[in-house]
């Protein structure tokens, strides 16, 4: 039996009437987000188009009868929406279709994520803390960011736990070992197909991976197939994932907020610097949540193989910056 906390912790999910929105909210209300000792304020925000949606949602929410939930609001204004927040999961924004790649959702996409940006520096509690779902993600998280000047810029994130969580799925299917006995799995850079799935320091069942693979199939199979997941899933479904990018999302909150469970993940943050990634530019790191904040994982040798993929897809992001500058979204 959980003991529900006194003092609920307020959820803000955009994008709460879409498909990702409705994975996340039973999850949310059952406690698998903050865990099952703390008790939930949702407040849903959509566009007048998604309004619909998510009032529905909010019904079958009341109709799960959730112990965890105290209440739910659904609005269309941002300043509503982030009033007190302490946790925003910013997943409204459209997705892509069959042949497009992420970046071409940057003029649609990165107009939403100055205005919540700026919403949440005027109106979110103290220890906000975001993550980004929305496509591009780590360029949307670093728009979102450069609006809240008041809030620290680290607590601005964007979503490659997917990645990661793809990675391990592929290592798992291709050793027979589970994905609870991996460690050291690193997605580097953007969420995007310049991203680079390293296993150089990655450990199955205690054993180095590097050691259980060779190189043609890092280079022509799990590389690839990791980076381009997201294109798969596309033309195998129809339309682009959702349940596990609903579950990975709960994994990033959870671990930021309640600490790691004894592996390193990746989260795409706002560089400070490591890893030679210039500072500002949102990229994914491997990281460790300690005391509630993320602390990239340091002192990893990289070889020339590992320093040219990073420095190919911090490029791609550095491109998007300019983009978004050039679209006055910066
Ligand atoms: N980072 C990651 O790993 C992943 C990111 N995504 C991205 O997540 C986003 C959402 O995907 P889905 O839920 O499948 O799309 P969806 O189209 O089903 O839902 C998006 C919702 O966002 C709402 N929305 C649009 N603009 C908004 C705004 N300004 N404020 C609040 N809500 C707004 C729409 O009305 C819609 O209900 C897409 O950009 C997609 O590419 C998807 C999978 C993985
Ligand atoms: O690929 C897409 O457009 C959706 C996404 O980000 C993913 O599945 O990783």
């Amino acid at each position: 039996m959980s003991t529900a906390t006194s003092s609920p912790i307020t959820v803000t999910l955009t994008g709460a009437g879409g498909q990702i929105g409705y994975a996340l909210l039973f999850r949310i209300a059952a406690g698998e987000l903050l865990g099952p000792n703390v008790t939930v304020r949702l407040k849903l925000l959509e566009i007048p188009a998604g309004i619909a949606g998510a009032e529905g949602a909010a019904l079958e929410l009341q109709d799960g009868a959730f112990p965890l939930l105290d209440s739910v609001n659904v609005t269309d204004s941002a300043a509503a929406a982030f009033d007190g927040t302490n946790v925003a999961l910013l997943v409204g924004s459209r997705p892509r279709g069959p042949g497009m790649e992420r970046a071409d959702l940057l003029a649609a996409n990165g107009a939403i994520f100055g205005p919540q940006g700026a919403a949440i520096n005027e109106h979110a509690a103290s220890d906000i803390r975001v993550v980004v779902v929305g496509n591009p993600a780590n360029t949307n998280a670093l728009i979102a960011q450069a609006h809240a000047p008041d809030v620290p810029r680290e607590r601005f994130t964007a979503l490659t736990r997917l990645d990661h969580n793809r990675a391990l799925g592929q290592l798992s299917a291709k050793l027979g070992i589970p994905v609870r006995d991996m460690d050291g799995v690193t997605i580097w850079g953007n969420h995007s197909a310049t991203q680079y799935p390293d296993v150089s320091h990655a450990t199955a069942g205690g054993t180095p991976v590097r050691d259980l693979v060779d190189d043609a199939w890092l280079a022509n199979e799990f590389i690839p197939r990791v980076a381009n997941r997201g294109a798969e899933i596309i033309e195998v479904r129809g339309s682009s994932s959702v349940g596990s990018a609903a579950s990975a999302t709960v994994d990033h909150v959870f671990d930021w907020v309640n600490g790691q469970r004894g592996r390193w993940t990746s989260v795409a943050l706002p560089s400070d610097g490591s890893y030679g990634v210039p500072e500002g530019l949102v990229s994914s790191f491997p990281a460790e949540s300690v005391d509630g904040k993320w602390r990239i994982v340091q002192g990893l040798e990289l070889n020339a193989f590992s320093t040219s993929r990073i420095a190919a897809s911090v490029a791609e992001l550095a491109t998007e910056r300019e983009q978004v500058q050039g679209l006055g979204l910066l």
